[in-house]
């Protein structure tokens, strides 16, 4: 039985075909299929629940085509967490990555920035990293950002993420109590240790 109730608004952002709205569609429906380019932006809810505190997550998903950039200012203004994901095997998707971080330390300086490395099935599958580790790991320290890699196409680390966003939220306001202990066991840090198949969802069509 949960006793407080509380909201917590995430944005996804990222250059285009990234996978933003294929995290979207793993963590609500654990599917992984078809998705058409997002214009503008789409909204999805999602209830967690941390210790005795129920999260009721209103996920914004946006565009990563140049030309909405400016509409998605609107989509994480207010915003608590964002995720800003890039391709894993993509190092052009990874200049929004500090892209998005500047623009939101700048404009919401409490937002918690979730950086993600998306479609990790593929280097599981021997493509090759663009980013070095330790390019990542300076730029989320420069931001103080956390790092996930998160498959969609096999589920990897995306419940995982969300589940993290909503017990660090909680601690953060004070109003998460009794904290499951399995953030702890999959952190280094702030970042999910990415070389331990620390949560595998199967499943999807494809
Ligand atoms: N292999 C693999 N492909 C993925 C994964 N996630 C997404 N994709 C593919 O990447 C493409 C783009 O995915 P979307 O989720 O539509 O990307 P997006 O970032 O929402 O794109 P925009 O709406 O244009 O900004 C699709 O062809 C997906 O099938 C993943 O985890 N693994």
């Amino acid at each position: 039985m949960t006793k407080n109730k509380i909201d917590l608004k995430v944005v996804l952002l990222g250059y285009a075909s990234v996978g933003k709205t294929c995290i979207v569609y793993r963590e609500m429906y654990n599917q992984f299929g078809d998705t058409h380019t997002t214009i503008g932006g789409a909204f999805s809810s999602k209830r967690a629940v941390v210790g005795d505190t129920e999260v009721l997550l209103g996920i914004w998903d946006t565009a990563g085509t140049e030309r909405y950039q400016a509409v998605n200012r609107s989509y994480y203004r207010r915003a608590n967490a964002a995720i800003v994901c890039y391709d894993l095997t993509n190092s052009e998707t990874w200049e929004k990555v500090t892209f998005w971080a500047e623009e939101l330390t700048q404009n919401e300086p409490d937002i918690e920035i979730y950086i993600v490395g998306t479609k990790l099935d593929l280097i599981q599958h021997g493509e090759q990293r663009a980013i070095p580790n330790i390019r990542v790991e300076e730029t989320a320290k420069r931001y103080n950002a956390h790092i996930f890699e998160t498959s969609s196409r096999t589920g990897e680390n995306v419940s995982l993420l969300f589940q993290t966003i909503a017990e660090n939220f909680c601690k953060k306001t004070n109003n998460g109590t009794n904290l499951p202990n399995h953030n702890n066991n999959n952190s280094i840090g702030n970042s999910v240790k990415v070389d331990q198949k620390s949560e595998k969802e199967k499943g999807g069509c494809c």
